[in-house]
């Protein structure tokens, strides 16, 4: 008999080597820039940013996450650090596969808030151990698409170490409208909201909230934030 443990992504990425050197190859030619981290709807920005705002106030605060350490996932250039995570955090620290966009991070985007940032990590999600113990908050922002199923839960077990008490896990993403949808352009994987909370569940996380992302052109997949736990 076979089973197997993530039938979806197994069949449609067909080979777990190209699928993740694909995307580091797509990501070689995006500017750091915000265009670049937003595919070219450079118009959603504000919008995006102030929906994160306010979901992120409904986890942080007495008696829920504290305001130390925040970690941003595939950050880029660290447009939702600036926007959303550095004006609420007293430290940060930012992951992401690329060195283009960390060093834009540093040296521009950030301007002095770049003062508070504690680490720069130039990692791939699916090989990083973030710190034990470390952080309130966990911001993942279209990046879970870019990782396997396995990888992705694997990626959440590790990350549930690295919280706090009280600390939260934000997925901010593409949903699709069912199953699964690969973009073989970037390498970058929608996922059901279903089939993210089976991921999440497999990770023996728990769905604290989920909501979706209003005010985005009809032509972009449905976004959705999942606040994990
Ligand atoms: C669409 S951009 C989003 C950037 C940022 N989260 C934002 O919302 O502005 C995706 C980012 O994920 C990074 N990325 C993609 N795959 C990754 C991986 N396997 N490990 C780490 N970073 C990855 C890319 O380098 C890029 O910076």
């Amino acid at each position: 008999m076979l089973v197997k443990l993530f039938p979806i992504t197994c069949e449609i990425i067909k080979g777990e080597k190209q699928f993740y050197y694909r995307s580091q190859q797509f990501y070689e030619d995006v500017p750091a820039s915000e265009e670049g981290m937003l595919g070219d709807f450079v118009e959603i920005c504000n919008v995006d940013l102030e929906a994160s705002r306010e979901f992120l106030k409904r986890f942080v605060g007495p008696g829920k996450a504290g305001t130390q350490c925040a970690l941003d996932c595939g950050s880029g250039i660290g447009r939702v650090s600036k926007g959303v995570l550095l004006p609420v955090f007293e430290k940060m620290e930012l992951v992401d596969m690329m060195e283009h966009f960390l060093l834009h991070a540093h040296e521009e985007y950030l301007g002095d808030d770049a003062d508070r940032i504690e680490t720069y990590y130039c990692y791939n999600l699916q090989d990083f151990t973030p710190p034990k113990n470390k952080y309130d908050v966990i911001w993942m922002q279209w990046v879970a698409c870019h990782l396997t199923d396995k990888d992705l839960m694997n990626f959440l077990m590790r990350c549930k170490k690295s919280l706090h008490p009280n600390g939260v896990i934000i997925i901010k993403d593409n949903m699709a409208r069912q199953g699964c949808k690969l973009d073989p352009i970037d390498s970058s994987i929608s996922r059901h909201l279903d089939i993210m909370r089976c991921i999440i569940d497999k990770a023996g996380l728990e769905v604290l909230a989920v909501e979706k992302q209003e005010g985005f052109p009809d032509i972009i997949m449905p976004v959705w934030m999942i606040a994990i736990k």
